[in-house]
């Protein structure tokens, strides 16, 4: 069975894939996207402006607005798969709320963490403390599964007024995505990079970043203008095994969007104002594919193709991938209409199902030395078959001729058993005939003694 390459893996060497269990089936999960809001303390500029906190954790899942009565539509209760306070440590986020997804990469699962939320509410803040402990815990991993060979690979990209950059190659220029039946969405020309180790990894993640577009706007001094993704692709396969070597293969998408609020907010003009509407082009139609996925019934059109961001994020929404969206938000009132809009947001989002498979793929190379062990297989179990069907048409010969035999033994009977028949008739006749004799002698009396004992001669014979 042939199964689409993860989206965007960069043409590389794997070219036939299989999508398999680890038990030999093809069996896919079907799963929520797993859901987190973290909200952050309140900035200095807040602080400063007497900014009020309008937003507080209730409980490890819900998080309660408890500012000055607003709208009465709208709620004053959200509950998600896990919320964090103003408190609560990058660590405590990654472990409770992206470890599990960002795992599920070495097992050959496609997995991707989002974060969302307005400019300035932490999410680069949290996707660099959430990257850097996932980039830790993979390199654990790997040291506590020697029997495993792994290969990490890096890629990653800037989509920044509709257009896709290289953060790896940044001269580069604008990249097109393109759509192969097989191998699914296609990054043209993405640089990718094998990490040596640890610390080469977190260089490349470093020069990532440093190419990342940011410009400072009226809520954040250094905002992201552009949608940032770091994609590890995870592969690994057993050292030790003869056959067939198939290997894990999945991507992990780490995804830093640009700020979702409005552009009046930020007080954009130029630049700022036409990175907005870009921005919010991606972001709109990431909201309308969440709304539509999470809608009851799902069927109909799902706008991805209108924004690249949803392009290239097709599988961790809705399709092949595990997902977490860690969702930022300022507990200020003044935002509160933006936190209202980005928990709107995690509500549709938590609706949204995706079903993910394990990934296992086989080489060129380590298939053509698979067929290669198959045919010599085959080729031998062909020459003893050879022997066997000998010896079959020897048996059936002899067979033949022992039915032919057979028939041949019952003609003869036959033929015997006329040829008594016959000779009982012409028996009879002769007896017959010399009764007729010696009763005409008898009528002669010379004849009668002579008669006698040639009758008891022939009885005796009979
Ligand atoms: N949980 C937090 N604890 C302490 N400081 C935080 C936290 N979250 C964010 N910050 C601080 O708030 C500021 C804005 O954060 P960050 O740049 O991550 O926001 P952002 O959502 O990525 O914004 P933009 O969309 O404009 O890029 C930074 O100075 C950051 O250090």
């Amino acid at each position: 069975m042939v199964a689409s390459r993860p989206a965007g893996t960069p043409m590389s060497k794997i070219e036939r894939a299989l999508t398999l269990t680890p038990g030999g089936s093809s069996k896919s999960k079907e799963e929520k996207i797993f859901v987190t809001v973290r909200v952050r303390p309140l900035s200095k500029k807040e602080l400063v402006g007497k900014d009020q906190a309008a937003w507080e954790c209730a409980d490890r899942q819900t998080i309660i607005y408890k500012g000055p009565p607003q709208d009465r539509a709208a709620p004053t209760s959200y509950t998600f798969d896990k919320v964090f306070g103003p408190s609560c440590q990058t660590d405590l986020v990654y472990k409770d709320g992206a470890k599990d997804v960002a795992m599920s990469a070495l097992t050959g699962i496609n997995a991707t963490i989002f974060a969302y939320g307005q400019t300035s509410s932490g999410k680069t803040y949290t996707m660099r403390g959430v990257t850097e402990s996932a980039v830790c815990d993979i390199y654990r991993h790997m040291e506590n599964t020697p029997e495993r060979e792994f290969v990490i690979k890096i890629s990653a990209m800037e989509i920044y007024n509709e257009i896709v950059k290289d953060l790896l190659q940044p001269d580069s220029g604008s990249l097109r995505l393109l759509d192969d039946p097989e191998k699914g969405l296609i990054v043209e020309k993405l640089d990718e990079q094998i990490a040596k180790d640890r610390e080469h990894l977190r260089h490349l993640i470093g020069i990532c970043e440093e190419q990342r577009q940011v410009g400072e706007t009226a809520l954040n001094d250094t905002s992201s203008r552009s949608h940032q993704i770091i994609r590890l692709t995870v592969e690994s396969r057993l050292r030790e095994v003869s056959g067939c070597v198939k290997s894990f293969v999945a991507n992990l998408n780490f995804v830093d969007l640009a700020g979702s609020e409005r552009a009046a907010q930020t007080h954009a003009v130029g630049a700022r104002l036409k990175e907005g509407s870009h921005i919010n082009r991606s972001l709109l139609t990431l909201t309308k594919v969440i709304r539509k996925l999470s809608s009851e019934k799902r069927s109909g059109h799902i706008p991805y193709r209108d924004s690249k961001l949803t392009r290239i994020l097709q599988l961790s929404l809705g399709g092949n991938a595990r997902t977490a969206i860690i969702c930022t938000m300022s507990p200020a009132l003044t935002h509160v209409e933006q936190s209202r809009n980005t928990l709107f947001f995690a509500t549709c989002a938590k609706e949204v199902t995706n079903t993910a498979k394990v990934n296992m793929f086989i080489s060129d190379k380590q298939l053509v030395k698979h067929l290669q062990t198959e045919v010599s297989r085959l080729e031998a179990e062909l020459r003893s078959a050879d022997r066997v069907s000998s010896y079959e048409i020897l048996i059936m010969e002899k067979d033949r001729k022992i039915t032919q035999m057979e028939i041949e033994m019952e003609e003869l009977k036959k033929e015997r058993d006329n040829a008594c028949s016959q000779l009982e008739e012409l028996r009879k006749k002769m007896v017959d005939n010399q009764c007729g004799i010696l009763l005409t002698r008898l009528k002669r009396p010379e004849s009668v003694s002579h008669f006698l004992g040639h009758y008891s001669q022939v009885k005796l014979s009979r």
